[in-house]
């Protein structure tokens, strides 16, 4: 009879452990560690452990199922007072290469630029009483001066819904029964955010959280398809992003048949205007950082031209023509080419295959640098359209994919990612909100590092879901899994920067800029000078 001694079951758990861990990738990670990033990871592991047995498993009597990971918008009070958020909040985050440009300044910044500006406008389809507050959108727009109108109020009796009224009119006279001046910011502010209420209760299916996130656009759009606006908008987004140590930028940008709306209320802005001063203010941020001695700080911002996955076959064909007229004008501006909205609910990338190819033919032809950089696979089916798509990007040469949270279904496509160097965009807090996972330690994020799948870790849409700039999202990173440290969140700062359209010889120069500004950072942990 053969005898199981302890000891040797002991050993062969320890070479099991280690084999396994020794495909991991962060092991790879520590092969080039310096003595200082190890110092600072241990620095990071510890202050992890005493916030688990502090923060998070302490009684939050107004919080509800307090853990590690736990649902981010309970969670974001808490995050804000840990250290190891305000370590992550100063850490060097390289690319964000998945954001959309409608969601990336936060409401309550948004709101003070529209009150600054005479012709904005707003609007609402009913009268506005404590029980219609929250059910009624507003609608914004600027306007032109002949059709300003003589109503001051929004909540008076003799509101005729439909009627325009002066933002800031309306402001000063929003009824005190719902709050004054603040309970219009308040009600404005709403209409753009996904509130906790809403997405753990309120909207409990994909289909109504997706809705109510839709809205957040179309009351945005009313603001940023206002060209003064959009500027100092852009110029925000740019400068807060830096601020959160994010140094370069690829964001999605919804381009619309029409133009956008100048002071004057006269829609005659075009895109290329649009682009012209998207460069000047690229431009104009470069050089202040320089002049402020952070030359590293900003590498640039490219835009990916989206339209919406509900145009027609036609369509897609005339905004394929538009981006590469685009392309051909702003060689260094326009990034590549997205479809976006629900994937779940309008139409699979199979459905646009014909102009698709020919976009792709044509890209060839011209020996434009374009590619495509879908989402796909933002969804927890496996097989269905949504999921299908994976297919589809990938056979169609996707550069980067934007989410892929179903990949993790398919063995041969996670094998296609790696060996092609396709990596994901993940996006963890925001396939929480949106209903795909109840919390980022059942995300498959840390399935996909592990396995070797290069990942980018990406914010989507941070003012809707109150995750601005990337460190809620790297906060969660680190949440997610016991043994992801300060190598891991290295790790996926340095692949944004390696996986982002810039030539080689620009990725050369931001690694570089970034390398110097994370050895900085990291002396800081291990001096605790971060903490000063
Ligand atoms: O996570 C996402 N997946 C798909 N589409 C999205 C996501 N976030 C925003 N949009 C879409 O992008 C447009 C603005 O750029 C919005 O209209 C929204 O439908």
């Amino acid at each position: 009879m053969s005898s199981h001694s302890v000891e040797s079951y002991l050993a062969a758990r320890t070479a099991l452990i280690s084999e396994e861990r020794s495909i991991r990738r962060d092991f790879r990670e520590l092969q080039f560690a310096t003595e200082e990033e190890l110092q600072a990871d241990q620095i990071v592991r510890s202050i992890k452990l005493e916030e688990a047995k502090t923060v998070w498993a302490a009684d939050h009597p107004d919080i509800p199922n307090v853990f590690p990971g736990m649902a981010y918008l309970s969670a974001r009070n808490l995050i804000t007072k840990t250290k190891i958020f305000e370590l992550i909040s100063k850490m060097p985050k390289g690319a964000l290469l998945h954001s959309h440009l409608d969601a990336m300044v936060s409401a309550s910044v948004v709101l003070k630029y529209a009150l600054e500006e005479p012709a904005i406008h707003v609007k609402i389809p009913n009268r506005l009483t404590k029980a219609s507050l929250a059910s009624t959108p507003p609608a914004f727009r600027g306007l032109k001066p002949s059709e300003y109108s003589d109503e001051v109020c929004l909540t008076s009796n003799l509101y005729n819904p439909g009627t325009w009224v002066q933002i800031k009119r309306a402001r000063e006279n929003f009824s005190d029964q719902l709050g004054g001046p603040e309970g219009f910011d308040a009600w404005v502010i709403d209409s753009l955010t996904i509130l906790p209420g809403e997405a753990y209760e309120k909207y409990d299916s994909m289909s109504k959280i997706w809705e109510k996130f839709q809205n957040t656009f179309n009351i945005i759009g009313g603001f940023t398809r206002f060209y003064p606006l959009k500027k100092k908008y852009f110029k925000e987004f740019l400068l807060s992003s830096i601020e959160d140590g994010i140094s370069f930028v690829e964001t999605r940008l919804v381009f619309f048949r029409g133009y956008l709306v100048d002071a004057d209320g006269e829609e005659s802005v075009g895109y290329s205007e649009l682009l012209t001063a998207f460069r000047k203010i690229i431009q104009e941020v470069k050089d202040e950082m320089a002049n402020q001695g952070r030359p590293d700080a900003f590498f640039g911002c490219r835009i990916i031209y989206t339209t919406l996955r509900f145009v027609s076959c036609e369509e897609l064909d005339w905004y394929i023509d538009d981006c590469i007229k685009l392309k051909q004008e702003f060689p260094d501006l326009i990034a590549g080419f997205d479809l976006v909205g629900s994937e779940n609910d309008l139409k699979p990338l199979i459905y646009y295959i014909e102009p698709l190819l020919r976009c792709k033919s044509r890209v060839e032809e011209l020996g434009l640098d374009l590619p495509f950089i879908f989402h796909a696979g933002e969804t927890f089916g496996d097989g269905s359209e949504a999921d299908n798509n994976l297919y589809d990007a990938i056979l169609l040469g996707t550069k980067r994919i934007g989410h892929g949270f179903s990949l993790i279904k398919h063995p041969k496509l996670i094998q296609m990612c790696k060996e092609r160097g396709i990596a994901l965009e993940v996006c963890p807090i925001s396939n929480e909100i949106l209903r795909l996972t109840s919390s980022v330690c059942n995300h498959p994020l840390a399935s996909m590092i592990n396995q070797d799948v290069p990942v980018a870790l990406c914010s989507d849409d941070p003012s809707v879901f109150g995750n601005m700039g990337l460190s809620f999202d790297f906060f969660q990173v680190l949440m997610g899994s016991d043994l992801n440290g300060l190598l891991t969140l290295r790790m996926l700062a340095r692949q944004s920067l390696e996986h982002s359209t810039l030539s080689n010889i620009e990725k050369e120069k931001a690694l570089a800029s970034w390398g110097k500004q994370w050895a900085i950072f990291v002396r800081s942990v291990v001096d605790g000078s971060i903490f000063a």
